[in-house]
């Protein structure tokens, strides 16, 4: 019985969505955001983090102008990803949308669940957000067939340590479980730490194919339907 561990943009849901929803949505309220949170702990500590590690940034429309760049550069920092999660838990709150899943991906999970196989979630997005999104999905509430969620507190996504520590959390030999990713930089890093890899290759989301040894010999599939696990 093989344990599934799933990236989301790319994988189980478009680019499009994010980088064209999401993203804006997050970079329009980000100054507003900081003017009414910003003194809230849990969200100071993380502009602090940017501050800091921006070369001492001492002003918060300082700050924001850095994470709106990297928001432009799609920089996967935790600090960025965290307080994006707090700022889209509005816009799904208001309704203003719902997260895309690829319908294949929805039946794929259904099945996988309902045949006993543990779902699991590890992409840069917070925790937080991985919540928001799969609890205002497209196709409803889907978190019930979530079992576990990992974002980059447990490291990037392209260092094998990160797989490692998963699969420790998880409680599985690495081999059983099977990681499930557009990026096949996250997949070599996976394979290094001993796990199954699948290159999910949406048309959608990358018009021209990765074959032969783009693919760095990962099993290369178009959507969720040619998976089994
Ligand atoms: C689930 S939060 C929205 C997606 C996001 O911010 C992101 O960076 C997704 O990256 P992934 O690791 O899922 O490719
Ligand atoms: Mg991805």
């Amino acid at each position: 019985m093989k344990t599934i561990l799933t990236d989301i943009e790319g994988t189980t849901s478009s680019i499009s969505f994010v980088k064209d929803v999401l993203f804006p949505y997050a970079r329009r309220a980000l100054p507003a955001f900081v003017a009414a949170r910003g003194h809230e702990p849990d969200v100071r500590k993380w502009l602090d983090q940017v501050a800091a590690e921006s070369g001492g940034l001492c002003q918060d429309d300082m700050i924001v102008e850095t994470l709106q760049g990297w928001i432009d550069q799609d920089r996967k920092h935790t600090a960025l990803k965290a307080l994006q999660g707090m700022i889209w838990k509005d816009g799904y709150g208001q309704a203003d949308f719902t997260a895309h899943v690829y319908p294949d991906a929805v039946d794929a999970l259904r099945a996988w669940h309902a045949a006993g196989h543990s779902i699991n979630v590890y992409s840069s997005g917070s925790v937080p957000a991985q919540h928001l999104f799969f609890g205002h999905s497209d196709a409803g509430d889907l978190r019930g067939m979530i079992s576990n969620w990992f974002d980059t507190e447990m490291g990037g996504k392209r260092e094998a340590a990160s797989y490692r520590r998963i699969v420790e959390a998880l409680g599985v030999p690495a081999a059983q479980v099977l990681f499930l990713s557009d990026v096949v930089e996250e997949l070599d890093a996976a394979r290094e730490a001993g796990l199954d890899t699948v290159l999910v290759d949406r048309r959608q989301d990358y018009p021209a194919p990765r074959l032969g040894e783009a693919t760095h010999g990962h099993q290369r599939v178009e959507d969720f339907t040619a998976i089994t696990p």
